[in-house]
């Protein structure tokens, strides 16, 4: 058990920060997990982590008892991605992602794909990029305003079983009035008030919002990665969800 971890934010469950492991080799990573623990947050493995060392970090992260989100954000055929969901299952992961724009018979091929499995996946449908402005979308092809683009996904999401959505915290007060208390957002685009600038992202907001909002989960990269004190950072978020759970 790591020392730094006190025990009033082992209580702290579940959390809802799930720290991005955006790094691109093992060494840096598992040196960084060294300080967390499973009762402290959940981990995301992501593109550039899963391109450096495939499956061996994923399965030496969830043999430590992290709650592993997947994210691959599988985009391809029906039978691709269900086979592709199938053997994220059978690592063990607790949530994986697929582009909802892939649409209806991919999401539900993937449903079907881990429906029998006694510990299966959270599926999540990634609606709009956290990235991505107005321009941006227009620029693709979305026509509507981005937060409507996101209701409409997500509402496809939800009715071909998916578990939730990754969506910008700007759009979870929508998403909750629309979908309902069940559904999950997953919300990434977290920025601590102190921040300087958001980086590459565009739709942003800062945990205590994104919490009030109804976010079930955010994705915190580089602010916790880059502090000066990650689980300080961590701590802090729990603390914030504590205080709003126990009102
Ligand atoms: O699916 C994701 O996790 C994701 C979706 C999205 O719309 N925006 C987004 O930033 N992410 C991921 O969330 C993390 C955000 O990292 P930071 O911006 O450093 O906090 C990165 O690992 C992204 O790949």
């Amino acid at each position: 058990m790591n020392p730094l971890i006190l025990p009033e934010y082992q209580a702290v469950t579940p959390t809802p920060v799930i720290v991005a492991l955006d790094f691109d080799n093992a060494e840096s990573t598992l040196s960084f997990v060294r300080q967390l623990d499973p009762s402290l947050c959940q981990v995301k493995v992501g593109k550039e982590l899963f391109t450096a060392t495939g499956r061996f970090l994923v399965d030496s992260l969830v043999n430590q008892g992290f709650k592993l989100f997947l994210d691959l954000k599988y985009h391809d055929i029906p039978n691709t991605v269900a086979s592709a969901c199938r053997v994220a299952a059978d690592m063990g992961v607790w949530m994986v992602d697929m582009h909802a724009c892939g649409g209806r018979r991919q999401m539900e091929a993937a449903v079907e794909a881990v429906a029998n499995y006694t510990h299966k996946p959270l599926l999540i449908g990634v609606t709009v990029l956290t990235s991505m402005d107005e321009a941006d979308a227009r620029e693709v092809g979305i026509t509507k305003p981005i937060a409507e683009h996101v209701v409409d996904l997500a509402s496809l999401a939800k009715s071909s079983g998916l578990d939730g959505v990754v969506c910008s915290a700007q759009e979870a007060g929508m998403l909750r009035q629309a979908l309902g208390k069940e559904f999950l957002l997953v919300t990434p685009g977290i920025r601590l008030p102190n921040a300087q600038n958001s980086d590459d992202q565009r739709r942003i907001m800062i945990p205590q919002d994104a919490l009030t909002a109804g976010s079930s989960y955010l994705v915190m990269g580089r602010p916790v990665t880059q502090a000066q004190n990650p689980v300080a950072v961590i701590r802090d978020v729990n603390a914030i969800a504590m205080a709003m759970n126990a009102q």
